[in-house]
């Protein structure tokens, strides 16, 4: 297949990695990881998952020479005003652990009775040709839920075990990849961004 773009994404998150791979490749795009360039993780210093996203791909494309797609996510939770929020891979503290990260979520949670459970994740995709872009292609989507009492499920990362997707009648990591990549709120954004490229870029 000829090769629609080449870009460097800005993520060190094999999860995350993983789903962007499956949705790029099979529209043509070479999807370079970060590391192939060392590029080091930057802090996230931003209050809103865009200002990080942006910090992401600017660094990326910074370091790279080449186009970036930055990718900051998070799980929002009603009942917890909004944590873990931007700050969801961090919930639990350094060094980031998705283990102590759900662990932390359920003690959060453990009084809350099923009915007030209610989140969602966000996910903001920045698109940027070159570091100093002053055009960012910015796109955010969200993916409805509630927060599990115990886990299940293998597949995913990150919270998936303990986000049940009422819909499917289902946790995130038993949906089969390809069902998660096509209702999640990164699956989503992603094909906006692509659209979005299509549209702006050419
Ligand atoms: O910043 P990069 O290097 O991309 O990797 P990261 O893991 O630090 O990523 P974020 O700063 O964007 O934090 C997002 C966190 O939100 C959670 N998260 C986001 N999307 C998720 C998904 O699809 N499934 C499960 N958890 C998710 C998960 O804990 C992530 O670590
Ligand atoms: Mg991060």
């Amino acid at each position: 297949m000829q090769t629609v773009a080449t870009l460097v994404l800005a993520s060190g998150n094999a999860g995350k990695l993983k789903e962007f791979n499956a949705l790029l490749s099979p529209l043509g795009f070479d999807v370079r990881p970060q590391s192939d360039f060392s590029v080091s993780e930057v802090e996230e210093t931003g209050l809103t998952f865009v200002e990080n996203a942006l910090l992401k791909a600017r660094e990326a494309s910074r370091i790279s020479g080449l186009p970036a797609l930055a990718d900051d996510s998070g799980l929002e939770v009603d009942a917890l005003k909004g944590a873990p929020g931007i700050y969801s891979a961090r919930f639990a503290g350094e060094p980031k652990s998705d283990a102590r990260n759900n662990q932390k979520l359920l003690q959060a949670l453990s009084e809350c009775p099923e009915g007030q459970r209610s989140g969602r994740y966000w996910c903001v995709l920045v698109y940027l040709r070159h570091a100093e872009d002053p055009v960012p292609v910015i796109v955010q989507r969200s993916w409805e839920g509630e927060i599990l009492a115990h886990p299940r499920g293998e597949g995913g990362f990150g919270y998936d075990a303990l986000f049940w997707v009422p819909e499917q009648a289902m946790s995130a990591a038993e949906l089969p990849a390809e069902e998660k990549n096509r209702l999640s709120h990164r699956g989503r954004a992603l094909q906006g961004l692509v659209d979005m490229l299509q549209v702006v870029h050419g």
